[in-house]
């Protein structure tokens, strides 16, 4: 819907208007296998606030088109041959009646919401007053996507065909056989006996759930993301109104939304940013993809036990290897899996397929003709070397080792390897059934094929390769950080409900004392140690920050070692929600300590942009 295309559209609409005698239909069609991808985004990321008043006249402009072309007095057939999302599916809502080709890749609807827009060239208007206002919902406020069944199920589609030659003449037979029908030229809404499905806001039923949905609404958005909102407010007020009034309510949204920074920065994360990772932009160019046929993976704690399951799960033989827990830590499989049967969301088939992948062992022996060998023991530089001597000689020839440390140099462990070119840091995150991202770590020494990316879990591009420039890591200096300075907080007395409650107000989706307990309090201090430990060989001393001894405190004089080992900051009653632990407050808690709220949300996100630009500045990619 680029500048060039309004123009076009403009023109036609006044060209049919000028040729609607000797008009007996008209088909839109698309000359690319793509139907149609919506609003020029490059352009909308180009959009100032001071925009807002052109903006609005071009969204009201092309409505007008779409409004001449419908309302012609002629059928109108939409013969969707691809994909049409957002301006797109908007620009399939002319017809009155679509055909789509059978296709399961095609997916329709409206992603709007999910860039910081809401669908306002009519998509809302025309969905709600389609569908009803509660049917709608999923497909406006959530942007739920469908295929061409299910839009045949919603009506949205009106026939399915075979291949996209058919989709030409099944238009031009509908044509034909809708001449003198004036309702196969009319749109469901433009009907003089037309009835919201479900009713309007002024039915009690309706108006009942509407009162609720702003606060529901609010509890998911926490208020941080106003296209939602919008969008739901643009769907009730035109509920209330004709057709015209609605659309032009959609407008006046849309255009705040379009030229808002917040939609600039969902277009630029969620839809440029994302498209270039999954091209591979952080992957060798000329490296083949390669997927591991065996893993071996050394400790099954919460790491190693996490891993094997995402190998097990991507269908790789895997090896756990723990001189006691390997059995717990395939356990670790059956529990995730089992919950997924019980769902019925796997079937025990395939349940029993994966665990059959996860072989438990104590004996290094098992790990003969692994192409990948992981190891997730402690953070602890002897440890590591010890496992790395121990399962090096069984790798399979070109086979490689790598560490999931988070936060030890991979060249220095590399140094325990035969083979340090040979050797990467693969750092998973925690929980690793949850989390998408895989960290990967270049050694000085590590050869630069060895990166080629590994299809370890995650789909293309959930995976950054960041060098070993940054001496430690992309993401656990981040994390450290960002942790540091809100453990810091709690030391300074600041109630710890306040801090978690504040840092979901800024858009964190759990608080950072409660990831501090996921990622485990004992490994801060594995770490804190191993760092005092590598100080002292160099004759310095460490200083730990506030935020390092208060969790060292945690652990060590308060038994407080994290969520897997019981609890850490939160208590975590069985088949209950977590809740802080109660002794926070009188341990840490300082009465009379003065805080200001904004200046807390204001060190939890600075934080971020510091560390942010940190990584820009030294290249991280
Ligand atoms: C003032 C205007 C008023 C408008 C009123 C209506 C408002 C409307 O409700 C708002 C929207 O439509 S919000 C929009 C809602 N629409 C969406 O969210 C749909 C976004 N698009 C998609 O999801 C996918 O492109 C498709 C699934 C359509 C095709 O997938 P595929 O076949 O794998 O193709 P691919 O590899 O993905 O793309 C090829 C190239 O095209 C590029 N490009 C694509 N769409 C673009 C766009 N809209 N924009 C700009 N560029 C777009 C893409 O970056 C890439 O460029 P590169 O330089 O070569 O890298």
């Amino acid at each position: 819907m680029c500048l060039q295309w309004q123009t076009d559209l403009t023109q036609a609409a006044e060209q049919v208007l000028k040729d609607k005698a000797s008009i007996q239909g008209i088909i839109l069609a698309s000359a690319k296998s793509t139907f149609f991808a919506g609003a020029d985004l490059k352009g909308v990321m180009r959009s100032q606030a001071s925009d807002g008043p052109r903006v609005f006249t071009e969204i009201e402009g092309i409505k007008k088109a779409f409004r001449t072309i419908e309302t012609l007095g002629v059928p109108v057939v939409s013969c969707l041959n691809g994909t049409a999302l957002g301006g797109g599916w908007e620009v399939a809502l002319i017809g009155h009646h679509r055909i789509a080709t059978a296709n399961p890749k095609t997916q329709f609807g409206l992603p709007e919401v999910t860039l910081g827009l809401i669908p306002g060239g009519g998509g809302i208007t025309k969905m709600t007053r389609q569908l009803g206002l509660l049917a709608a919902q999923p497909y406006v406020l959530e942007s739920k996507l469908f295929g061409p069944e299910e839009a045949q199920k919603l009506g949205l589609v009106h026939e399915i065909v075979a291949s996209d030659d058919q989709l030409r003449p099944r238009a031009l037979a509908h044509i034909a056989a809708a001449q003198g029908q004036p309702e196969a030229a009319q749109h469901l809404w433009d009907r003089k006996d037309y009835k919201m499905p479900g009713g309007t806001p002024s039915n009690p039923k309706i108006a009942g759930m509407l009162s609720v949905a702003p606060a529901v609404l609010k509890q998911k958005t926490r208020g941080l993301y106003p296209a939602p909102e919008a969008a739901l407010a643009a769907m009730v007020e035109g509920a209330m109104v004709d057709f015209d009034t609605a659309m032009r309510i959609e407008s006046r949204y849309l255009a705040g939304l379009m030229t808002s920074q917040v939609a600039r920065n969902m277009i630029n994360t969620f839809f440029f940013n994302m498209n270039s990772i999954k091209g591979g932009q952080s992957r060798p160019k000329a490296a083949p993809r390669y997927k591991p046929q065996k893993v071996g993976i050394l400790g099954a704690g919460m790491m190693g036990s996490g891993i094997a399951y995402s190998q097990a799960s991507r269908g790789i033989a895997t090896v756990l290897k723990d001189r006691e827990a390997a059995e717990k830590g395939k356990a670790y499989s059956h529990k995730l899996t089992q919950k997924r049967v019980d769902k019925g969301r796997m079937t025990a088939d395939k349940q029993a397929a994966l665990l059959s992948l996860i072989q438990p062992t104590a004996s290094a022996s098992d790990l003969k003709g692994c192409d990948l060998i992981i190891e997730a023991v402690f953070e602890n530089r002897e440890l590591k070397a010890k496992v790395t001597q121990e399962a090096e000689p069984m790798l399979a020839e070109g086979g490689f080792f790598a560490s999931n440390t988070s936060t030890l140099p991979i060249s220095g462990l590399a140094t325990a390897s035969a083979n340090a070119n040979k050797f990467v840091g693969i750092h998973f995150f925690s929980p690793v059934d949850k989390m998408q991202l895989v960290e990967i770590i270049r050694g000085a020494q590590t050869m630069t094929r060895r990166l080629r990316v590994l299809r370890l879990r995650a789909g293309p591009g959930q995976v950054a390769d960041c060098g070993e420039r940054l001496a430690r890591f992309l993401y656990q200096p981040y994390l450290w950080h960002l942790c540091d300075g809100r453990r810091g907080m709690l030391g300074e007395g600041i109630p710890a409900p306040v801090i978690e409650n504040l840092a979901m107000q800024v858009g964190m989706p759990v608080g950072p004392l409660a990831v501090l307990d996921e990622t485990a309090l004992s490994l801060s201090v594995h770490v804190l140690d191993q760092t005092r430990e590598d100080f002292a060989k160099e004759g310095k001393t460490y200083q730990a920050t506030p935020g390092e001894l208060l969790v060292e405190r945690m652990v060590k004089e308060h038994k407080r070692p994290g969520r897997a080992a019981g609890g850490g900051f939160y208590d975590y009653p069985a088949g209950q929600k977590k809740v802080l632990w109660p002794e926070l407050k009188t341990r840490f808690e300082k009465s009379g300590v003065s805080y200001s709220q904004q200046d807390i949300k204001d060190r939890l996100l600075y934080r971020q942009a510091v560390e942010t630009a940190r990584c820009l500045q030294e290249g991280v990619c």
